[in-house]
């Protein structure tokens, strides 16, 4: 890879430091597109787990507030949060780059945060202890709720952990800075860990993704270069014509075919008419466009199964498959008419050019192009001698 390009995937798959994401947007979202529907699943499976769970805490509320008024409030607290992550799975599905983008779900982890921050302010010191131990679990979750954005889940962690000690601290009514340090620990170290663990991870993910993609890009570049290669091997490079392998061979394939089914082949062989002219007059450059504008006016003239070959400086081959030699000739003669009205441009000079074409078809003897070639061109010489611009049959 030229240095040049190396700098440019070099900036393309630049991992952001801070957030351990790609640096460049395109990238980051190609790379959200190429696994949003594995995380969207996955997301839906954990949100799944985190409603069971969730309800399933009313019956620690049982435990601890009894089957009063209180309990069934929370109770419906419960069960409408659940029927909210319900709603966020089903939209996930519809949608899941809402999962790799993460804000819906840090969002709704925050909100849970604060239901269980309601809690601490009805609660009695024992269950705030029991409230806080539960945060740091829930802690750890978050790493594995908002997958794929780091930055959204430290976020999400840290409003948990600093809630817990704010809520600690107005509700419980015996603490000391000892014990406020020692809750501090436990709720910011799975932070910490989870925070450090996850970073690593979505970094790891990314650096795999601008691998692959890295590998792919160079198999089609690669792929590219071997098919320029190969149309290089098989055109003229000035004209683009094929070049005498590749309409020999192309020859021969429809040369089988039209004896197999029966069915007329002609070619018909054009050199253009003083063209040594054309080069002193105005340039071999001149001569080159002269070459390509022609090139041009065949291919406007041919269907797409006919071929255009290049024999040699200024004399053209069209390979006609099913045409018949009158038809050939008829169609070498609107050729004609075309090339003598163009007007040829090269750089500051105008100029027409004629041509004269030699028209024949493929008998049983003919076993190779050069065997029609040959006839042609007794045909075309005789167009020269004739006066040139014309149409000569043989
Ligand atoms: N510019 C350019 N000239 C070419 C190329 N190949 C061949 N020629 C020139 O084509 C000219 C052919 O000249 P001649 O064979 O005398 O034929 P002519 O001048 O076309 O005369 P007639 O065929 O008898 O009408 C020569 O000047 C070649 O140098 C090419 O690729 N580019």
């Amino acid at each position: 890879m030229p240095t040049s390009d190396a700098h440019a995937a070099g900036a393309r798959y630049a991992i952001a430091r801070l957030l351990g994401e790609f640096a460049d947007p395109n990238t980051e979202e190609r790379y959200r597109k190429s696994v949003q529907h594995r995380i969207a699943r996955h997301l839906r499976h954990v949100i799944g787990v985190w409603g069971a769970l969730w309800l399933a805490f009313s019956l620690s509320d049982l435990h601890y507030y009894g089957a009063g008024a209180q309990y069934f409030l929370m109770l419906g607290c419960r069960v409408a949060f659940v029927g909210l992550l319900g709603g966020c799975a089903m939209w996930i599905k519809q949608k899941p780059a809402l999962a790799t983008d993460g804000r819906l779900i840090t969002a709704v982890t925050i909100l849970g945060f604060t239901q269980v921050f309601a809690v601490y302010f009805i609660s009695a010191d024992d269950e705030i202890r029991w409230l806080a131990a539960l945060t740091i679990v829930l802690i750890m979750g978050v790493f594995v709720l908002v997958p794929n954005r780091t930055m959204l889940a430290v976020g999400a962690a840290l409003y948990g952990a600093v809630g817990t000690m704010i809520c600690v601290a107005l509700n419980i009514s015996e603490t000391s800075a000892l014990r406020m340090a020692v809750l501090a620990l436990m709720l910011f170290m799975p932070g910490m860990a989870g925070g450090m663990a996850a970073y690593r991870f979505d970094v790891v993910r990314r650096s795999e993704f601008a691998a692959l993609e890295q590998a792919e890009q160079e198999i089609e570049r690669r792929r590219e270069l071997e098919l320029e290669l190969r149309r290089q091997a098989r055109t003229d490079p000035l004209t683009g014509a094929s070049n005498r392998r590749d309409y020999e061979a192309l020859f021969a394939q429809e040369r089988r075919r039209a004896i197999r089914y029966g069915r007329p082949l002609s070619i018909c062989v054009l050199d253009i008419d003083r063209f040594k002219y054309v080069n002193d007059t105005y340039g071999h450059g001149a001569g080159d466009a002269a070459l390509v504008a022609l090139a041009d006016i065949c291919r406007v003239a041919m269907r797409d199964a006919d071929i255009l070959g290049r024999i040699g400086g200024e004399e053209f081959v069209l390979i006609l498959p099913e045409t018949t030699v009158d038809d050939a000739v008829a169609f070498a003669e609107r050729l004609r008419l075309s090339l003598a009205a163009a007007n040829i441009q090269a750089g500051a000079h105008n100029f027409r050019l004629t041509a004269t074409f030699g028209v024949t078809t493929l008998t049983e003897e003919d076993k190779d192009i050069a065997d029609l070639i040959l006839r042609a061109d007794l045909a075309l010489y005789a167009g020269k001698d004739g006066g040139r611009d014309q149409v000569r049959s043989n």
